[in-house]
């Protein structure tokens, strides 16, 4: 059971209450100034990775209440009921344990009195053997030849971590093209074909359900191509593969059961990337590396299980988080990686971190007086500096950044790193000191402004600043460190998700979308006029029939 408390009655919330009183009239810089030992109280390293809070609007007693908070909360109650498998995903009665696909200690994991384990490690036996056959040629297409490219059909959690992985671990990837298909559009599997050869394409058609209207639609659009290309239905089971919980569904389909990696249906969609759906990131960068991410995973689930919740890298980023949801009443929070191989990170983490903590009803069932998930965004640096950093710096909202660089560059080209991260540093930098009346007087002044100008210009080149940071420097970005990171932000959600005692493991608000789209499509298959909806909805559809 999960603990059930709402935490805007516990004692540290009210404490909280007072302290955010407090702390709002500090300054971030202000509190580096009177402690030359703030970076070292608010910094935690694990492994390769440096994760700097200290450019938080927070002190000591912060911290503090912040973690009474997740006791009062009973937090570790609630770790220790995820990881012994409980069926803490009350709404679909099922366990959650994407922990178990990156169980490398190999403990059991008991799920109905059914230890796990053994079944995980037969898909990841299959993985291995499977990815080691396509990478080395020695599985041959329906003409002899060996295959090229994979192409990954699936969507959401289907599609997003893989692709997020692949691409951050492009400089680990083998000579195999990745493509990944997931918009119904057709444009995107029409351009994904263009150039590809049946006769050397695998298609992973990667889909917990097996039943998603997306998926199903680009799969058979495929099978299509592939006929049309030469291929006999006989050769599909050298070119497709299904990455499913729905073995039902996918030999309805037509693909042999034998080419199925299976998982369960305690892997909730967006945790999925540890499961059978990482089959495109096992045959992208070989399934040593995969396993490596798998590794640097559990590492940290380890620690989250044991660590004090004083160093507890996941807990503190969420009850950071929690700071400013609630107190400071950001509605917001940025994820700038600094690392162009990143660029779906943020992506990545708006589906895993806004589908599972975006719910108004606690527990309970009641609707909550409180804010909940925070909206995830953001895009590489420095890209987002020349589009949004502007607001960041000096609009009227509160954001919270998250800022993300490896030490060591994949691709270290001639001063290309050390301009970034100089980039990287002078902007937390910058966001934390801004810029004051003084500053911009003197500079103004050296550029040969007159007294007159000065006052004209100067308040809009001031920056507040007292905008807070986390930053996380690795070392490199390799596949153990990517995969530590990642369960740092699923853990962060996690500890959330307790705290405002809602539950981040369902998914009602998109059943509802997918319902709605499938009471639609019937009626767009002829010309006739349609008055069944409101009036702009009708006229809506009714224009689009005139205009097809
Ligand atoms: O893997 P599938 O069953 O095809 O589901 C794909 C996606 O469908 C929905 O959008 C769910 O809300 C997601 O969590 C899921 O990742």
């Amino acid at each position: 059971m999960l603990p059930n408390t709402d935490f805007t009655t516990t004692r540290a919330f009210k404490y909280l209450a007072d302290h955010y009183i407090d702390i709002n009239s500090k300054s971030i810089s202000e509190m580096f100034e009177f402690d030359a030992e703030r970076f070292s109280k608010f910094s935690l390293k694990f492994e390769d990775i440096l994760f700097d809070y200290s450019k938080n609007r927070i002190d000591e007693e912060t911290v503090a209440l912040l973690i009474q908070l997740a006791r009062e909360c009973s937090l570790n109650k609630a770790i220790e009921a995820m990881f012994s498998g409980e069926k803490i995903n009350a709404t679909e009665g099922r366990p959650v344990l994407h922990i178990a696909l990156r169980n490398r200690s190999n403990t059991p994991i008991f799920v109905d009195g059914k230890d796990v384990m053994p079944d995980v490690n037969k898909v990841l036996d299959q993985m291995k053997a499977f990815s080691a056959d396509i990478i080395s040629g020695n599985w041959k297409g329906y003409t002899g030849k060996a295959i090229t490219d994979v192409v990954n059909i699936g969507i959401g959690g289907s599609d997003l971590g893989p692709v997020m992985v692949t691409e951050a671990l492009k400089a680990y990837k083998n000579h195999l093209q990745m493509h990944f298909v997931s918009n119904v559009d057709g444009t995107h599997i029409v351009e994904t074909l263009k150039g590809l050869n049946p006769e050397t394409t695998l298609f992973l058609i990667a889909s917990k359900t097996f039943t998603t209207q997306e998926t199903m639609g680009n799969a058979h659009s495929a099978r299509d191509w592939f006929l049309a290309g030469g291929g006999k239905e006989a050769d599909v089971a050298k070119h497709f593969a299904a990455l499913s919980t729905n073995s039902e569904g996918v030999s309805k389909f037509g693909i042999d059961t034998k080419n199925m990696f299976e998982f369960w249906d305690w892997v909730g969609g967006r945790y999925s990337l540890w499961s059978a759906i990482g089959l495109s990131i096992a045959l992208s960068i070989g399934f040593e590396n995969f396993v490596e991410l798998l590794s640097g995973a559990h590492a940290i689930d380890e620690h989250f299980k044991t660590a004090e919740l004083e160093e507890n890298i996941p807990a503190i980023m969420a009850l950071i988080g929690i700071w400013y949801n609630n107190f400071f009443e950001a509605e917001t929070n940025a994820i700038l990686p600094y690392d162009q191989y990143m660029h779906r990170f943020a992506a990545y983490f708006q589906q895993g971190d806004m589908e599972s903590n975006g719910k108004h009803v606690d527990r309970n069932g009641n609707a909550v007086d409180y804010s909940t998930g925070p909206i995830i965004w953001g895009e590489p640096g420095t890209n987002g500096q020349h589009a949004f950093y502007q607001l960041i710096h000096q609009g009227t909202k509160l954001i919270p950044c998250d800022f993300i660089a490896p030490a060591i560059s994949h691709n270290p080209l001639g001063e290309h790193h050390n301009m970034l991260l100089s980039n990287f540093f002078a902007q937390t930098e910058a966001l934390m000191n801004g810029k004051t009346r003084e500053e911009v007087v003197a500079e103004l002044k050296k550029s040969g402004k007159t007294d007159e100008e000065i006052e004209k210009l100067a308040p809009f080149k001031m920056f507040d600043g007292n905008r807070p940071t986390n930053s996380f420097l690795l070392k490199e970005i390799t596949p153990r460190s990517l995969g530590s990171l990642i369960a740092m932000y699923e853990h962060k959600i996690f500890v959330q998700g307790i705290i405002w005692n809602i539950y981040s493991f369902d998914q009602w608000g998109v059943e509802l979308g997918k319902q709605l789209a499938g009471k639609i499509l019937p009626e767009l298959k002829d010309d006739s006029e349609v008055s069944s909806h409101d009036s702009s909805t009708n006229g809506l559809i009714n224009q689009y029939k005139a205009w097809r």
